[in-house]
């Protein structure tokens, strides 16, 4: 029996209103699907829409992206939703950097932004 396929929800502070929102609109087909979130976001998301399966974990300045990054590297995250904060300096940038390019090499779909999250939403069958 295939797993349950699971994905990566992040936003940074400026964007998380707009993923809570992406939440709300996509609970249907979020309900299928293992949520893996970092600290702040994931407990955002639980506000948002309680009926998700989201595991929490650590806070992205405090090592949740790398934390993201290791579950892709070993295969266990299937598609990445991160909604970044072009505007605002980071003291993590690197991490987020460095999640960006393990997607990238694991091929797996990444939206940076609400657009491209929707198209890719749009695109799944359940
Ligand atoms: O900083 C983040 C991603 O780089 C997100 O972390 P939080 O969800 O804990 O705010």
């Amino acid at each position: 029996m295939s797993r349950t396929r699971c994905i990566a929800l992040i936003a940074h502070d400026q964007k998380k209103d707009d993923l809570a929102d992406f939440a709300r609109r996509h609970q249907a087909k979020l309900m299928n699907w293992r949520i893996v979130a970092t600290g702040t976001t994931g407990g955002r998301i639980k506000d948002a829409v309680p009926e998700l399966d989201v595991t929490r974990l650590k806070s992205g300045p405090l090592g949740g992206d790398q934390q993201i990054g290791a579950l892709i590297s070993t295969g266990e995250v299937d598609m990445l939703v991160f909604f970044v904060d072009p505007l605002t300096p980071m003291p993590h940038d690197v991490d987020v950097k460095a999640l960006m390019r393990l997607a990238t090499v694991y091929d797996i779909p990444m939206a940076l932004n609400l657009a491209t999250a929707d198209i890719l939403m749009q695109t799944l069958t359940a």
